[in-house]
């Protein structure tokens, strides 16, 4: 049910996005109708992962656009803070640079941008994923494949098909794949709640395990391939994704198994030399300090809550997009 589904689309003048913050119990649709309702949906992780988070800053230019028709100063305001709204995935100002160039051609045609950026979404992300399913089974001997991704790279972190589970989508058609051990991605979850949830959906045999497990999956000889998405990528190939990427690469590295990263070239910041210079997202104590709402640490405990990690390019084994290897 809800398969077919875009993960964030244009519907009767309102953003509508699946409500991630509800899955696996519920799945809801959320209309959303004005730049703030987009923003907080941003920031509560409604919506999320870096193609996704295109979108969406594309659809708020879009909202604002429609709404404020010709006042540029309020149209570019909204923009800004839209593109602000989280830091990492490059993805949002790209989106909202994307819709923001059509204003002079007035709403409409900010709005057919928008839907264009949506229309690409899939096509890219099953073409970069197509690619990089490729290089792992050139890569990787054993058959079938067994496969280790964090987060969800998969079709709710984009409008449609997905990134790293888009390789898993394409093995999976193929026969290619045993199993898929699926990070279940501390302190939000979205592991075992997102990438969980469309494994089964699709029939994929998997596991969630704790993040902590990973590297002892890796050392026990379970995992012939990790594979992840990114939400920014520098010109030298460092990549940022979701905290807790960076030890996959490591004991990834020392135990000589494949990292492949897998993303629309939108991620990548050429602009940026380096990760170093990539801003990481810091949220909330509470998402760490308590558990469901629940709290497990003393009250007053103080936490440090990174979103985000960078892997350095050389623990990576390939970075892979729509046009192949990068860079
Ligand atoms: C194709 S999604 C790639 C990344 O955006 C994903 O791995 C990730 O880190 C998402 O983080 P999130 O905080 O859930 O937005």
């Amino acid at each position: 049910m809800g398969s077919m589904q875009r993960t964030i689309d244009w519907a009767d003048g309102a953003v509508v996005i699946i409500d991630q913050t509800a899955l696996p119990r519920e799945f809801r649709l959320l209309r959303l109708e004005t730049v703030d309702e987009l923003i907080s949906a941003i920031q509560r992780l409604a919506v999320r992962g870096a193609p996704a988070l295109g979108a969406a800053g594309a659809l708020g230019v879009a909202l604002s656009a429609l709404r404020h028709g010709g006042d540029v100063g309020a149209v570019e305001a909204d923009a800004e803070r839209v593109a602000r709204a989280r830091p990492t995935a490059v993805n949002l100002g790209w989106g909202v640079r994307r819709a923001l160039a059509k204003l002079p051609g007035g709403p409409e045609s900010v709005l057919a941008e928008a839907k264009a950026v949506l229309d690409e979404d899939e096509r890219t992300n099953r073409q970069a994923s197509a690619n990089a399913a490729e290089l792992i089974l050139a890569r990787c001997p054993r058959r079938p494949l067994r496969l280790l991704t964090h987060c969800n790279a998969g079709r709710l972190a984009t409008v449609g098909w997905g990134t790293a589970l888009g390789v898993v989508w394409h093995l999976h058609e193929a026969g290619q794949i045993e199993y898929v051990l699926a990070d279940e991605t501390r302190p939000l979850l979205q592991g075992s709640r997102l990438t969980a949830w469309e494994l089964a959906e699709a029939g994929v045999p998997y596991r969630v395990l704790p993040d902590s497990a990973a590297a002892s999956a890796i050392a026990r000889g379970m995992v012939d391939c990790v594979v992840v998405g990114a939400d920014r990528i520098a010109a030298n190939g460092d990549v940022a994704n979701k905290i807790g990427t960076y030890p996959l690469a490591l004991a990834a590295d020392r135990h000589g198994v494949p990292f492949v990263v897998v993303a629309p070239q939108s991620t990548v910041d050429a602009e940026l030399p380096d990760g170093a210079g990539i801003v990481l997202e810091e949220r909330a104590d509470a998402e760490v300090t308590s558990a469901g709402g629940t709290p497990v640490a003393p009250a007053g405990a103080k936490a440090f809550n990174p979103a985000f990690d960078v892997t350095p390019a050389e623990l990576v084994l390939a970075v892979v997009t729509e046009h192949g290897r990068f860079p």
